[in-house]
């Protein structure tokens, strides 16, 4: 089976503001997505592939609310926090944090865990008191996994290199892994591959051979686990990516790169098509 996830980052900030989002004003965004995405992704088959759309926290509610009652589309959150509530334990004391059994509760069913936005963060963070070692993010990022993986909720789990890292690769990736995914139950865990030096406008994108190798090498330091392309699967992509082996889906974001640039759902719906499509050997 496939993993289509769809990070919807904070498209949702008007123009106005200097966003993306030309869908729809902030209180029917989340519907105006779920409605335009939800319809078109049933005629693939649930074994065939699972689609997880990530929202902003606020709009979780929403989403959830507009999923009809045999939707393929999974509701996720964008992280959650790195301890929650407990019977006898912390009541709820967690201002301004995400905790895994409210997202759960909200009708989520899964949650992105280390994107490279959530890691840069987490590194300035630690960087202004003077902590630069990787294992301290990596180890903030397996307690939020243990933490949603606790209250049932799937995970993406994001590893990747930045260009100044890309000469030491596998030791990079091979830390991300092996202190992220400790103790973790590697069943409920797919992990999302962004090589941070291709993505964004201006930069070389990652092509066939090196997504393959670096697949292959995350395949075999986890005994077999899923990875899909978190770089940004594309239009540009889609085909490629659906030619290699090693990967088992991919992680859309923006849709339009150019002029307009956002995230358009009829967008979002091609890409699935030209990628699940040439799965099947289908004309895209
Ligand atoms: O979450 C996805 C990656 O950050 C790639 O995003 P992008 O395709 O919008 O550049």
């Amino acid at each position: 089976m496939k993993h289509i996830f769809l990070n919807l980052k904070r498209f949702d900030i008007t123009k106005e503001y200097g966003g993306v989002n030309s869908l729809a004003e902030l209180p029917e965004w989340a519907s105006y997505i779920i409605k335009n995405t939800q319809e078109g992704l049933k005629k693939y088959r649930k074994e065939e592939a699972e689609f997880i759309h990530f929202f902003p926290e606020a709009h979780l509610m929403n989403a959830v609310e507009a999923l009809e009652k045999d939707s393929p589309v999974i509701i996720g959150s964008q992280g959650v926090y790195r301890e929650d509530a407990a019977v006898g334990g912390n009541f709820g004391a967690f201002t301004t944090n995400r905790t895994a059994s409210v997202v759960k509760a909200m009708g989520c069913g899964a949650t992105l865990i280390g994107h490279c936005e959530e890691r840069n963060d987490k590194k300035g963070v630690l960087k202004k008191a003077g902590i630069s070692d990787p294992i301290a993010v990596n180890g903030l990022l397996n307690e939020e996994i243990l933490c949603a993986q606790a209250a049932g909720l799937k995970v993406l789990y994001c590893i990747g290199e930045s260009a100044a890292e890309q000469y030491r690769w596998e030791e990079v990736l091979g830390e991300q892994l092996e202190t992220g995914l400790k103790g973790v139950d590697k069943e409920g865990v797919v992990i999302g591959y962004e090589p941070i030096w291709s993505i964004g406008p201006g930069k070389t994108p990652a092509g066939k051979e090196y997504i393959t190798k670096v697949a292959r090498f995350i395949k075999e330091k986890t005994d077999g686990m899923d990875v899909v392309y978190g770089g940004g699967l594309k239009a540009d992509n889609a085909k490629m990516l659906a030619s290699i082996e090693e990967i088992d889906g991919g992680l859309i974001a923006l849709t339009h790169f150019s002029d307009n640039i956002g995230f358009y759902p009829e967008e979002y719906l091609e890409i699935v098509h030209l990628y699940l499509g040439e799965q099947k050997g289908e004309d895209a």
